[in-house]
């Protein structure tokens, strides 16, 4: 175990800083390996925006193409607009900053200064978790990637919460911001909700409480199925809204299920609630059998699983959903649980620097 341990320590160090800790920007060219383009190369890079891979609420995803076409990358252009060039401007801000094996990495960023701008990131071939969970996907994720998924996610939480500075909160975890590579390691992505420059809470501003209700909408952070119910109620951002996220993405990763079914439109934290507190609250072949109702059916035959360790993730994943938020784990506490519970992740060699 002492040989894990050290296996999951991680050389961190910042892309950019000044005195007070901010990133600098400069004009066009290369900041620590993070280079300034234009919007010809922009085009150039994209193939004139050929291939969409991805798109959200906020952005298009284009593969890009680097050093004549040798290597993939992904450019993603937020749509014009002077608000949702502050969501650009503050997700470049906070991935100059950020520099982690499970966090996507930042390679370079277009940005016209007004209102539109572009990230030009890593690619990731297996593109995000949500898919690959789906009944449609072809491939079935093992049991055993699926505990490094968590265990990757939650030493990239743990990094932004407790390990740079100033720490940041995600605010919007969910497993479609869960990108995977050829390996099926997870690298966190999508920094626009992120809140950033307080060690554990965001009050909301003056000015959100006397708006309207459809206003406080458009300002609110989060995704269907995965927002805390306290920052629902409160407006507070708190490392805690994370951690919820969090045990939304342990449950798809067990169950295999969508957080929001899209069939019936209920939520999966909703739908799992009772059986979760029956596996936690029998023991022997009860647990087991209650286990195997809730796992994925495609786990079935994976010679991986272990049931224990099923155990251990929706013993996770409840602890991250409890309500107050004071009474859920941290990140590092959860990285702990699994070190010590999951033994397959150590086969994995999990969290070595890559
Ligand atoms: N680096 C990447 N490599 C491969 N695919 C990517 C990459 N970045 C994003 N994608 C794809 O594009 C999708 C949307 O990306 P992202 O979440 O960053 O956009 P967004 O506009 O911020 O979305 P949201 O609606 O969640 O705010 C991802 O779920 C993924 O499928």
């Amino acid at each position: 175990m002492s040989c894990f341990l050290s296996c999951v320590r991680f050389h961190v160090s910042a892309t950019t800083t000044d005195n007070d800790n901010k990133p600098t920007i400069t004009g066009s060219g290369s900041v620590s390996g993070v280079t300034c383009y234009t919007w010809d190369d922009v085009e150039s890079l994209t193939c004139n925006f050929s291939r969409l891979i991805g798109s959200g609420g906020y952005s298009s995803i284009y593969l890009a193409r680097l050093s004549g076409g040798s290597i993939n990358a992904a450019l993603k252009v937020h749509v014009s607009s002077h608000r949702l060039y502050q969501v650009f401007r503050s997700e470049l801000e906070i991935l100059l900053r950020l520099q982690h094996p499970h966090i996507v990495k930042l390679l370079g960023y277009f940005d016209d200064s007004e209102e539109s701008g572009a990230l030009l990131l890593e690619y990731l071939p297996q593109g995000n978790l949500q898919e690959k969970l789906n009944r449609n996907s072809k491939q079935v994720l093992p049991w055993r990637n699926r505990t490094a998924i968590a265990f990757q996610v939650a030493q990239a939480i743990e990094h932004i919460h407790e390990k740079c500075s100033p720490q940041i909160v995600h605010g919007d975890i969910k497993s479609s911001n869960i990108l995977l590579d050829k390996h099926f390691n997870s690298k966190l992505c999508d920094f626009g909700s992120a809140k950033v420059g307080f060690s554990s809470m965001v009050q909301p501003s003056k000015t959100m409480s006397t708006m309207s209700p459809r206003s406080k909408q458009v300002m609110m952070i989060g995704s269907p199925g995965y927002t805390d119910p306290h920052y629902l109620k409160t407006g507070i951002a708190s490392k805690k809204m994370d951690m919820y996220g969090f045990g939304v993405v342990v449950l798809e990763l067990v169950s295999g299920k969508e957080a929001v079914s899209s069939e019936k439109g209920e939520m999966l934290v909703h739908a799992a609630a009772p059986l979760i507190h029956e596996i936690l609250d029998s023991n022997g072949d009860i647990a087991e059998e209650k286990a195997r109702q809730f796992l994925d059916p495609r786990l079935s035959r994976d010679t991986s699983l272990d049931l224990e360790e099923v155990k251990t993730m929706l013993s996770v994943a409840a602890y991250c959903l409890r309500s107050p938020p004071s009474l859920r784990p941290s990140a590092s506490q959860v990285v702990q649980t699994l070190i010590k519970k999951i033994p397959s992740l150590s086969f994995l060699g999990c969290g070595k620097e890559e």
